[in-house]
């Protein structure tokens, strides 16, 4: 009866399929569906069972004929989708795809922070053993190969990898390019570039979490580009994973074809296979054509002490190889080429050339990352191209802070203007130009894509250049009108002359948080506090609700995200986009110790807020300014108006007291120590302020 029964299940499946199929393009009623078969052939089923003895059997029938009429509607689906995008590339073969094109497949991996993109990576090399196993067991995350990426667990760079695969269902072989971007809000500008160098997107979702305000913000990218989307469910071997759900999630929201989808779980190596195959089905080959002259997009760059600039390029049309004579269509610059190659991942040069859709990368001696510019194009000087490709979104920073050297001596900023110029060869979207602050002298005002990033950047200054550095409290950048008419964007407060302003005007952002309903109350709690205006609220599923909001983008970049985390117990997620500049009622706060106003704790804020949190700062950076031996006066002050005063009594600390008698060993190495604490102090006049001090200004709770 079993049997009979499953088969029954099947061939009703079989029959409703064409039907459902033809009905409509959405899967959101494949799902639907999926649910109502079972219910129909339960009721098919109270006809016929005759004992309770069978309902185990029963319950075990109806999985089985869901899972077989999910495996055919499914099948089918994609069939078509396979044969219809068979016919366009053959359509496209007989235009102007070579052979060669049709066998490469160009794809990168976007996801949500922590959702499993490096180790997927992991597992595609080794599947198509592009790096051996036994590298891969000593250094997961292989394309994370920066220090801090390991030990911080996220990406950073993009990486880019080739991977030949053979195609075991039909023997063909395939290139497969992967380009691994970072998930962190801070690092789009990253996801922005390997987009426009692919033509299909691997969208992981950890299954156990759901779609999270960066999956979506990954999507709007991905289809903005027109990239051919295959969703990951990732992490299925979590006990708390619900991939169903989450696909139906998907395609609620974001209108995803949940044919495609795969089930995987990256760590145990499941639904890899299944991965490649729908990357060989569904990614389009690369256009472009190998005869017209060379269009390569430079989608990253980025310097090597032996070699200058690797420009890493994807070749749009025509080809590229060594002793070739190029030029940059920006600025015209010649240059021969001395290298290029491939990344397997390691760095391969090779003999030939890297023809029409190739990834690769390509060095021309050129000296200067900003004359390989990011979003450049690349042609030959012989037989030039009549223009460049669309470029892509140039970065922009929305973070400004003021660095100093610690170290006060002449050197430190000649030193750190070397590690800045040396740092931006390897990441162009950190910006710097040379200011003077009469509190705290030489430095540099810097924008960044974000606190992560400015953290990233402070923590890379130091391991790698050893540049001790002290950074001032980061703001946005302003737009002011002047008295007499003028426009000025401003991105240091202390540029602000209040008195000849007629309006200031802020960058707005809207802000897309997505946690349980749960946590409604403590985010509402938390947005009020922040000049925000709801533009809707959205349920996605029974427990997990959507928030959109508009609010200053001053009010984000400070400890906005953490506060999410917190509230929500790490289940939250948020994403943003800026949105304009509106005029508001803002003054700037001074902050003076010893009666001199430090300008690097200026800081902009709503005329209704700034007497509070001047007050607030005061009180924190008396609990942070360590004791000297001479009483220190903290003050905040908007204009002349003092709005709070502390002070912070004399004291002298002797570490060594307790080091009686002549253990002299002892006394050097607790000195040692004490001197290992006053790094990253800033002697201002004559207090020594810590990084802290300055971290302080911008948290706000
Ligand atoms: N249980 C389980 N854990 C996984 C799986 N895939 C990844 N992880 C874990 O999830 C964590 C994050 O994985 P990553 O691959 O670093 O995630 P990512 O998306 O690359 O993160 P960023 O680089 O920061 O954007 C790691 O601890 C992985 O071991 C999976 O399929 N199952």
């Amino acid at each position: 009866m079993n049997k009979m029964f499953g088969r029954s299940g099947s061939a009703m499946a079989t029959r409703l399929a064409p039907r459902f199929l033809g009905a409509h393009q959405s899967i959101i009623a494949t799902l639907r569906l999926q649910r109502l078969v079972p219910g129909l052939l339960r009721n098919a089923s109270s006809t016929t069972s005759e004992s309770a003895a069978s309902s185990a059997f029963e319950q075990e029938d109806r999985a089985e004929d869901a899972d077989i009429w999910r495996v055919l509607v499914m099948e089918e689906l994609t069939a078509k989708r396979a044969a219809r995008l068979k016919q366009q590339q053959l359509q496209q073969a007989n235009a102007t795809v070579t052979e060669q094109q049709q066998r490469i497949r160009n794809f990168c991996i976007l996801a949500h922070v922590d959702h499993g993109k490096s180790t997927l990576a992991d597992r595609l090399l080794q599947t198509t053993k592009a790096v051996r196993e036994d590298v891969l067991a000593r250094q997961a995350q292989f394309l994370d190969d920066m220090d801090l990426e390991r030990e911080r667990g996220i990406t950073i760079k993009l990486r880019s990898a080739r991977m030949n695969y053979t195609d075991p269902r039909t023997g063909e072989a395939f290139i497969l390019n992967l380009i691994d971007t970072p998930g962190h809000v801070d690092f789009g500008y990253e996801v922005s570039r390997s987009l426009a160098a692919v033509e299909g997107a691997l969208l992981v979702v950890d299954a156990s979490q759901g779609i999270q305000a960066q999956t979506l913000a990954n999507v709007d990218l991905a289809l903005k580009n027109g990239l051919e989307i295959i969703p990951v469910l990732n992490k299925i071997d979590l006990p708390g994973a619900q991939p169903e759900k989450v696909l139906q999630q998907m395609v609620d929201v974001i209108g995803i074809d949940p044919t495609l989808a795969v089930f995987a779980s990256a760590k145990q190596g499941v639904g890899i296979d299944e991965i490649l195959n729908r990357i060989v089905d569904f990614v389009p080959p690369p256009g472009g054509a190998e005869t017209a002259p060379l269009q390569a997009l430079v989608f990253d760059s980025y310097y090597d002490v032996y070699r200058g600039v690797i420009a890493l390029i994807r070749v749009v049309n025509g080809k590229v190889r060594k002793g070739d004579r190029i030029k940059m269509m920006s600025n015209n610059k010649e240059y021969v080429v001395d290298a290029v190659g491939l990344f397997t991942p390691a760095q391969v040069e090779i003999s030939g050339a890297l023809g029409t859709g190739e990834v690769g990368f390509l060095s021309a001696n050129v000296k200067s990352v900003g004359d390989a510019a990011v979003g450049d194009t690349m042609t030959t000087v012989n037989n030039s191209a009549s223009c460049a490709l669309p470029g892509y979104r140039k970065n922009k920073p929305v973070v400004f802070a003021s660095m100093f050297p610690c170290d006060s001596s002449g050197d430190g900023f000649a030193n750190l203007q070397v590690a800045l110029s040396k740092f931006t060869l390897s990441d162009s979207s950190l910006t710097f130009e040379p200011i003077f602050s009469s509190a705290l002298g030489n430095g540099f005002r810097c924008g960044f894509n974000g606190l992560l990033h400015m953290d990233i950047v402070q923590e890379r200054l130091d391991r790698e250049f050893g540049m001790d550095v002290l950074l001032s409290a980061p703001n946005v950048v302003y737009r002011v009108r002047t008295r007499s008419g003028d426009e000025h964007m401003i991105s240091n407060p202390s540029d602000i002359d209040p008195a000849g302003i007629a309006e200031i005007q802020e960058p707005m952002a809207k802000v897309d948080i997505i946690a349980p309903q749960a946590y409604q109350g403590a985010l509402e709690d938390l947005v009020r506090n922040r000049r925000s205006t709801m533009i809707d609220l959205q349920f996605l599923d029974g427990n997990r609700i959507r928030m959109l909001y508009r609010m200053p983008l001053s009010e984000i970049i400070s400890d906005f995200h953490s506060n999410v985390l917190a509230r929500t117990k790490g289940y939250g997620s948020m994403d943003f986009c800026m949105d304009g500049y509106e005029a508001s009622e803002l003054v700037r706060v001074d902050i003076a110790l010893q009666s001199s106003i430090i300008d690097g704790f200026a800081f902009i804020e709503h005329v209704d807020f700034a007497a509070s949190r001047g007050r607030a700062l005061a009180q924190r950076l008396k609990d942070i300014i360590p004791r000297h031996m001479f009483k220190v006066a903290i003050q905040a002050k908007i204009g002349a108006k003092v709005i709070a005063s502390e002070s912070i009594a004399p004291f002298r600390k002797d570490v060594t007291a307790k080091c009686y008698g002549g253990d002299i060993t002892r006394k050097q190495k607790l000195l040692k120590k004490q001197a290992a604490g006053k790094k990253r102090m800033k002697l201002v006049g004559t207090v020594s302020l810590p990084q802290e001090a300055f971290r302080k200004i911008i948290a706000s709770d």
